[in-house]
């Protein structure tokens, strides 16, 4: 990676796993910050990964590389004008942001088209915060790249280096056909999870029995329910003409669905979960969207303290590395599942003989 040095306006969960990511592959690299609550930035600082604390846009950017917008999108558009003045003769300004057309179109009207890239992370969490930032959120995830008119071959060259240094996988897309996929996989199941979570909100008896026993499954696709409401207020509102077009059909399809259930039409019924079944199964498994095979397998533990650290013992003793490893919370009492990801074929089939041998439950995945 050439750039050097990196500014970050906002340092939450995004900001401060990039800068994390960056520094554990490029140790050497600046970063200095800046946000509204300085006492994470202090924190940052003595973790080693900002080293200049901003009290807000200012002469110091004139040191980076490279500046990253990092807070809500809605603010990040807005920090286009502050920013500019401190930029260096080549620096890139980039963003994380959740959609991409509200940005581009304030870089078009400030005429920063030369010195935007556009950028988003197709990862992270309902977590927010740099409490939760972590080396290796982004890690074999996408990282979307979106080039203004102008933008420099170079520059998004850069970007696609960054993306490589903190381990995700870059990709360059249109801004506008960036805001149409993610409306899809990402704005309009936000809206499906809330609404669906505060159904049962409305619909729950006094003694708040469907909330308890409400398990795997629903806990599933409305986990992102949990999300900033700061956050996604500002990426509808960003993304509304997209998303409404598309809930357009979604609405047309759950009124279909409705009408095969009164007509008690099985057939209709059976095909839709065939259908999503399979083109569901055809995803291909992967953690946070990479392209490496999954080498992974759920284990059957039982859910007691020091029943994940044995389990990790028995493995580190042969040497075995886990790459990823993830509590199912599908059960609410008793035994816990355990889904294990290593970083290659062979450690996943010596840790599954090792594990067996201590009589472990294993699973394949599917
Ligand atoms: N959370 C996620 O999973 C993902 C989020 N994004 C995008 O990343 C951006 C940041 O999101 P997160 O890091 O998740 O949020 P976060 O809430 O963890 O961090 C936001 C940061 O911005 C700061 N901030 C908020 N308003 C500010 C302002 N007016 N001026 C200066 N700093 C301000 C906050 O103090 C915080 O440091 C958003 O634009 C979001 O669309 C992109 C990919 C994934
Ligand atoms: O929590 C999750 O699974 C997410 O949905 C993470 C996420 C949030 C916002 C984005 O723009 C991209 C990814």
């Amino acid at each position: 990676m050439i750039d050097s040095t990196f500014g970050f306006i906002g340092f939450g969960l995004i900001g401060g796993s990039i800068a994390k990511g960056i520094k554990r592959t490029n140790p050497s690299t600046r970063i200095m910050a800046y946000m509204r609550t300085r006492a994470k930035l202090e924190q940052a600082q003595r973790d080693g990964i900002v080293d200049l604390i901003l009290d807000g846009p200012c002469e110091s950017l004139r040191e980076c590389d490279i500046v990253f917008l990092c807070t809500p999108v809605e603010y990040n558009a807005s920090y286009l004008s502050e920013i500019r003045p401190y930029l260096k003769p080549g620096a890139v300004l980039t963003d994380v942001g959740s959609t991409k057309s509200d940005i581009h179109k304030v870089v078009t009207e400030l005429g920063m088209e030369d010195v935007f890239v556009g950028g988003h992370p197709m990862a992270g969490s309902e977590k927010t915060g740099y409490e939760n930032a972590t080396d290796h959120l982004l890690e074999n995830a996408y990282y979307i790249i979106t080039p203004t008119a102008k933008s420099r071959k170079e520059d998004v060259d850069r970007m696609v280096e960054v993306a490589k240094a903190i381990d995700s996988i870059p990709i360059v897309l249109d801004y506008q056909q960036h805001d149409r996929i993610v409306a899809a996989i990402s704005h309009l199941p936000h809206l499906i999870a809330s609404s669906l979570v505060n159904l049962v909100k409305d619909s729950d008896d006094p003694e708040g029995r469907m909330k308890l026993l409400a398990a795997g499954g629903f806990k599933d696709i409305t986990r992102i329910a949990s999300s900033s409401p700061e956050m996604w207020e500002q990426i509808c509102m960003t993304n509304t003409g997209n998303i409404i077009d598309l809930m357009d059909d979604y609405i047309e399809a759950l009124s279909h669905i409705r009408d095969e259930l009164h007509q008690k039409n099985g057939t209709a019924i059976y095909d839709l979960f065939d259908s999503s079944r399979s083109y569901r199964n055809s995803f291909t498994e992967r953690a946070r969207g990479s392209v490496t095979p999954d080498y992974s397998f759920t284990v059957d533990i039982v859910d007691e303290p020091g029943a994940i650290a044995t389990l990790a013992c028995i493995l580190s003793a042969r040497g075995i590395s886990m790459s990823n490893i993830g509590i199912n919370h599908n059960r609410e009492h008793g035994e816990g599942a355990l889904r294990i990801t290593f970083y290659d074929e062979n450690s996943m089939n010596a840790a599954w003989a090792q594990l067996k041998k201590y009589n472990y439950e294993l699973i394949k995945t599917p």
